[in-house]
């Protein structure tokens, strides 16, 4: 019988394999932040062990790290400490780290495939849920909580049992102004924040296999928003282009024999998937959420749903407490959420085509007044190819603040923050409760939408703004 994209390169990993018990598999790479990574070092210094294999361990500082005054003494003290602890740990165990004012620096799901460690076939793993992001090169990629990440340090290989296997398959074509985060918001929205439990989930289909890499790093990195356990998508021409050239990608001869493995990495036409999803890409428009989860989303066009038009009760209360919190009231129009910021970012939507985006939207407009919007690469590298294509200067027009890369407003965990009842329109992937600071509230949208909402202060798409609102843009954007 034939093998899903999964299962072939879940079976290139298997080291150990006995009955009745999880299979042992060898891990590829090992990507650390200074969140998760403190105990797992802790355990090994108390144990007595090393790093097994330093070659296919990366650290990078992203979650902690302000985005302004990165050449100042970190100001809040937990985060000082956190940095501090990863910059003693690397050292003393001699793990490459990329640190704030680093060139590399960045997310750590948008270091690794920018570097070309990222690679098609391989086993990733990070103490982060959204490592499902590096999915999209057709790895197998595996967000696992510290003391994992003490195993992975120690031996490089993880207990692990086998999953489920989705394919969601979306087909057709994006209608113009629809992107990558629409089309995920709209899978979440489908088949619910835990309809995904237990797999990995497969995107295939003629929609996805025309999506660049970056959109498809965004649809992989919010298949754990659905619960999945990871999500990927078969290496193709696209994947290899991207991949040519980079830091850590193989060269000559050793670039040939991996392009002809990558290739082998699709399902067989004979696999049988677990569960399967299909979904009519010329059927969606804009979406945005209006809840707490990543699944309460609607689209742009639509209205604040009713809690008492949904049959499951728990589904009813879930969508009761989130208007309260959300302070809306069913009925209103999605259109007519008014926002006080804007946050264009993360490692959802914080890559070179994402600020591309939101700036074409920005380009000869304004920034509503009252609104801030926070413009923030996802790393250094990404700043860097921002500034020489002069999107920077679009984003400072506009009256939106370029920051420094990192995660920062994606969740609170350094100054960029929403103050009690702030509304956001956020980019990045999560809207729970005081995700962004206590007391905030998120809507999710694309950078597009993000983008244009800033300019009408209210959540809206290019296609809701004026020509009234635009003057020429600058020359060479
Ligand atoms: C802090 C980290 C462990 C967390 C995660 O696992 O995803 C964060 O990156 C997030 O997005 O919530
Ligand atoms: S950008 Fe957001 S989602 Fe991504 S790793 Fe950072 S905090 Fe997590």
């Amino acid at each position: 019988m034939g093998r899903t994209l999964a299962e072939k390169v879940w079976d290139d990993h298997v080291v150990r394999r006995a009955e009745g018990e999880p299979d042992l598999l060898f891990i590829d790479l090992h990507l650390l932040h200074e969140v998760t990574s403190p105990q797992a070092f802790d355990g090994l210094r108390e144990n007595g062990r090393r790093v097994r294999r330093l070659d296919l361990t990366i650290a990078t500082e992203d979650h902690n790290t302000p985005t302004l005054d990165i050449d100042k003494p970190i100001a809040d003290p937990v985060s000082r400490a956190q940095l501090e602890t990863l910059r003693k740990n690397c050292a003393e165990f001699g793990v490459r780290l990329h640190p704030l004012g680093d060139v590399e620096q960045g997310v750590v799901h948008v270091v690794g495939p920018q570097l070309g460690l990222t690679q098609p076939g391989a086993t990733v793993v990070c103490g982060d849920s959204h490592t499902s992001t590096h999915g999209a090169f057709g790895a197998l990629a595996f967000g696992i909580g510290t003391s994992q990440v003490e195993h992975v340090l120690a031996t490089q290989t993880l207990p692990m049992t086998r999953p489920r296997t989705m394919a969601i398959t979306v087909e057709g074509e994006l209608p113009d102004g629809v992107t990558a985060k629409d089309l995920i918001l709209a899978i979440i929205a489908r088949i619910g924040t835990g309809g995904g439990q237990g797999y990995v989930l497969e995107y295939r289909g003629s929609a996805i296999e025309k999506l660049s890499m970056e959109a498809r790093m965004t649809i992989c990195n919010m298949s754990i928003e659905a619960g999945a356990r990871a999500g990927m998508i078969a290496p193709d021409q696209t994947t290899f282009d991207y991949l040519e050239g980079r830091d850590h990608a193989p060269e000559g001869e050793e670039w040939d024999a991996a392009v002809a493995y990558w290739r082998t990495l699709r399902s067989d036409d004979d696999a049988v998937f677990d569960a399967e999803v299909f979904i009519d890409a010329a059927a969606l428009s804009p979406f945005v959420t209006w809840g707490t989860n990543p699944g309460q989303g609607a689209p742009l066009s639509a209205s604040v749903p009713d809690p008492a038009s949904y049959e499951d009760a728990s589904e009813r209360h879930a969508a009761e407490r989130a208007l309260e919190y959300m302070g809306l009231t069913a009925g209103q129009p999605l259109r007519d959420i008014r926002v006080d910021t804007v946050f264009v970012g993360s490692c959802t939507n914080g890559r070179i085509e994402d600020l591309r985006a939101a700036a074409d939207v920005l380009g000869g407009r304004k920034v509503a007044g009252g609104v801030r919007m926070l413009v923030v690469p996802g790393s250094v590298r990404v700043a860097l190819q921002a500034v020489e294509e002069g999107l920077d200067k679009v984003f400072k027009q506009a009256g939106a603040e370029w920051r420094h890369a990192g995660c920062s407003m994606c969740l609170g965990m350094n100054p960029d923050q929403l103050a009690p009842g702030e509304r956001s329109a956020s980019t990045s992937n999560r809207n729970f409760e005081g995700r962004q600071g206590k007391g905030g509230r998120t809507h999710l949208v694309s950078p597009q939408v993000a983008a244009a909402t800033a300019v009408l202060g209210r959540l809206a798409s290019p296609a809701d703004l004026t020509d009234a609102s635009a003057t020429p843009a600058p020359a060479g954007v």
